[in-house]
């Protein structure tokens, strides 16, 4: 027979993330514009090796469950465990326009506590595999918008994360650099990390294992999702 808790045990310790109830409203600084609840209950929970997607409209909160996820905003109740260390791909590229492409490796490796090594490691590996080691000297505000999301994409997992979660990665990618996006988000899933991808729209429901569907403020997984 088998044992249950022991399975049960099993799959809590390889949850690498665990969001229960979150709640989320924005208070409207206008008083004739109503609040906007955005998120009224959302929970998810994310194991080791698994690639999920959240899908849900514009403006059902994605962004904003993203960032209650990484702890960038503080949800207004409800609770966030992150057991494993989380690499954060933001919607918008958070990058500093006046530095070049190895210099923003180096400011994001060391404020990862990575050493030299590892961080001219990680950016040789990165910038070889999505294409844009040519740029590797080029200030990001002279990079096109493909590149800098590739150095966004890049920066968020150089430290591999136990839970890598991006928000809508691939916008700008042309078709090659979005099959190598994927080729890595499945070696990193091989090595055991937690891929979730945030999108307006999922066009290969068969390259994830679960999918969410973020409505009403609520998260529902999708029945047919990795099918
Ligand atoms: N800082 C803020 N203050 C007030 N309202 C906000 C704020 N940020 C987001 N909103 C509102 O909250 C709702 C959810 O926004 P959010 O960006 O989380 O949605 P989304 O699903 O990521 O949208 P999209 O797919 O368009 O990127 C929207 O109605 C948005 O206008």
């Amino acid at each position: 027979m088998p044992n249950i808790s022991k399975q049960r045990e099993s799959a809590d310790a390889d949850v690498v993330l665990d969001a229960n109830g979150l709640e989320k409203t924005y208070s409207s600084l206008l008083p004739w514009e109503p609040d906007v609840a955005v998120l009224m209950g959302a929970s998810l929970e994310l194991r080791a090796g698994e690639v999920v997607g959240i899908v849900g409209e514009n403006g059902s909160g994605k962004s904003t469950l993203m960032q209650c996820l990484v702890g960038a905003l503080e949800p207004d109740s409800g609770t966030v465990s992150r057991p494993g260390g989380v690499g954060w791909c933001p919607q918008d590229d958070r990058l500093y326009d006046r530095l070049t492409v190895d210099e923003t490796f180096r400011l994001f490796g060391e404020a990862h506590d990575m050493t030299d090594a590892e961080i001219a490691d990680a950016a040789d590996r990165l910038t070889d595999r999505l294409d844009f080691e040519r740029f590797r000297d080029r200030r990001v505000d002279r990079l096109s918008g493909g590149n800098r999301r590739k150095l966004t994409l890049s920066v968020s997992l150089m430290h591999d994360p136990d839970v890598l979660l991006l928000d809508e990665p691939y916008t700008g990618f042309d078709w090659e650099t979005y099959l190598a996006f994927w080729d890595l988000a499945d070696d990193l899933s091989e090595q055991g990390t937690a891929v979730a991808v945030i999108s307006h729209l999922v066009s290969e429901q068969d390259r994830f294992d679960r999918i969410y569907e973020l409505k009403d403020g609520e998260l529902a997984e999708a029945d047919d999702a990795g099918a």
